[in-house]
């Protein structure tokens, strides 16, 4: 169970306010989208649940306590460029997420930890349709599976409050459409509250429960700085979703058949079938 409360937040850089008067109740497991004009402040908001930047006034809290003042692994994030390490195979970028959280000082598992490592992160690989690509590098994979990837890294950790910015803004509509389902599946499966700024309307609607829009309702013709954003609207999604019951009629499930599309791989004719859901 993982709540988020914002209250009365507040964020202004100098003179400059960007977010005022915030006052959010994130319930556990929600899926909340935050839409609004560019420049209102979403991903400031998103970084203050993160840690990366921390509000002027008001709190922020996790399950009723003031959230840790650096990023911590219960809460993962995803950014619309990827953010994986080029260097490193696919297996590599997944195994090093699970090094840096359980090998210490050193960041190295070794031995039967790393056996089991291992496994976990070809589990993780095939949950979001890439076993077969571990030993694949990122700069052989498509826009999509390298986004798969990122989830991957991020979901490994295991955090309780997965935050998304824009991270499927870079990607072709039907490669989003299949990238969209497997986010329905984690947020089914997984124990996951989720928080996602998106451009896309449809994108917000179509796979969250709740949608709140930012806007600066006040405008000073003199002083451009002095009013921020605010919640503008809060929006129930209808009908309503509910974390770990998907409706296949309403969120097609059908189109979970993702791999394909976007695997370079199909190209050359290798075409996979493998995470295509039960019906
Ligand atoms: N570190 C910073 N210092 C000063 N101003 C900043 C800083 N970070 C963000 N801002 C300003 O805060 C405002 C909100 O930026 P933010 O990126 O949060 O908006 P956004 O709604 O996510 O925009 P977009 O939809 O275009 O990504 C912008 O005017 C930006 O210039």
């Amino acid at each position: 169970m993982t709540t988020i409360s914002v209250r009365n937040v507040w964020k202004e850089y100098d003179e400059r306010v960007v977010l005022e008067r915030i006052n959010l109740e994130i319930e556990s497991r929600a899926f909340v989208a935050l839409v609004g004009p560019s420049g209102c402040g979403k991903t400031t908001f998103l970084r203050m649940l993160l840690s990366e930047e921390s509000p002027t006034r008001g709190e922020i809290l996790l399950d009723g306590k003031p959230i840790a003042g650096e990023p911590t692994a219960e809460r993962g994030v995803v950014f619309q460029r990827y953010s994986v390490f080029p260097h490193l195979t696919v297996l590599g970028n997944v195994l090093l997420a699970l090094e840096f959280e359980k090998g210490g000082v050193l960041a190295r598992l070794f031995g039967t930890a790393r056996r089991k490592a291992v496994e976990e992160a070809r589990a993780m690989l095939d949950c979001v349709g890439l076993a077969g690509n571990e030993k694949k590098y990122p700069a052989q994979l498509s826009g999509g599976m390298q986004q798969r990837l990122a989830l991957a890294q991020t979901l490994i950790r295991k955090p309780k409050v997965l935050l998304l910015d824009e991270p499927f803004g870079a990607l072709d509509p039907g490669i989003r459409g299949d990238i969209h389902a497997l986010m329905r599946r984690l947020w089914n499966e997984e124990e996951l509250t989720v928080v996602m700024v998106t451009h896309d309307l449809s994108e917000a609607f179509g796979l969250a429960t709740r949608v709140i829009a930012f806007e600066r309702p006040r405008l000073d013709p003199v002083d451009g700085d002095r009013y921020g954003a605010v919640i503008k609207d809060d929006i129930e999604v209808w009908p309503r979703r509910i974390a770990g019951q998907p409706s296949p009629h309403r969120d097609e499930a059908k189109t979970i058949t993702a791999p394909g599309r976007d695997d370079p791989a199909q190209d050359q004719g290798q075409v996979r079938d493998d995470l295509a859901l039960p019906a």
